[in-house]
């Protein structure tokens, strides 16, 4: 559904993408990990145009994402984020910062988007916090609102980065339960997280990159378990010792 071929990046002098090809298949979840600076981030963002690739291609089913004609407004809609600072407009509540894009980007009228706002709100357990405005809402909470605005566009896939690394452990919580809901729903998903336990419990895929290349894929027990490479075996260690 979502293939990634031979992607390359650079910042300056820096290469932080070098020929990373992956594919991700309808309902799968794919955890990428790594050192920090491996390119994670960055990856994540040339998936939905937020980071132009320097060459390499990514497909969505026949669409080429990366194409020169490609919309990267109607991508992002297919192809949802959800980021680790939670950008939410601070003078909306809940509900409207969800019925903006409903309104402006799929032109549906107010009581339309008013009724798909309330049902995503629903889904990530916030519904009595509609009229809430951000200030009111704990980061966990104003994660979901996050999550759920993204879950307004009838996303093909979700994006997710480090989504909970600025919140303490039981606002994590919260947050990691609807991401495991999403994926109980079936819903395709490429996170960058370090909770190992949401990668474990929830992934179909791991993605070990460093420096820039993938080092290493395959089912979560493998890679945490048994990893093929020892670079693989080493980041691991070092993470169950921090
Ligand atoms: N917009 C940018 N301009 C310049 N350099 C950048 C930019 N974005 C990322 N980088 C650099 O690219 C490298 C990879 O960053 P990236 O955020 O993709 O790594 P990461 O694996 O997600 O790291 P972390 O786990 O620390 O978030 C880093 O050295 C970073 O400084």
């Amino acid at each position: 559904m979502l293939r990634i071929e031979d992607l390359w990046k650079s910042y300056g002098n820096e290469e932080v993408l070098r020929g990373v090809s992956l594919e991700v298949d309808r309902g799968d979840v794919e955890v990428l990990v790594g050192p920090s600076g491996s390119g994670k981030s960055t990856l994540l963002r040339c998936l939905n145009r937020l980071t132009e690739v320097d060459s390499g291609h990514v497909y969505l089913g026949e669409t080429e994402v990366t194409g020169p004609d490609t919309d990267p407004n109607a991508i992002r809609q297919q192809i949802g984020m959800v980021f680790q600072d939670i950008n939410l407009f601070t003078h909306l509540t809940a509900r409207q910062n969800i019925t903006l894009g409903l309104r402006k980007v799929r032109g549906q009228s107010k009581a339309e988007a008013r009724r798909r706002a309330d049902s995503e709100l629903d889904r990530v357990g916030l519904l009595a916090q509609a009229g809430s405005y951000p200030a009111q809402l704990s980061g966990g909470q104003k994660q979901r609102v996050g999550i759920a605005r993204a879950l307004a566009m009838d996303p093909e896939v979700m994006l997710f980065d480090e989504p909970t690394s600025a919140l303490d452990p039981e606002l994590s919580n919260e947050v990691l339960e609807v991401m495991s809901q999403l994926v109980a729903e079936g819903m395709t998903m490429v996170v960058v997280t370090h909770e190992m336990r949401f990668a474990r419990g929830g992934a179909t895929g791991i993605t070990f990159l460093d420096e820039g290349k993938v080092i290493e894929h395959g089912p979560p027990d493998q890679i945490f378990d048994d990893p093929e490479r020892e670079r693989t075996a080493r980041f691991f260690q070092s993470i169950r010792h921090e």
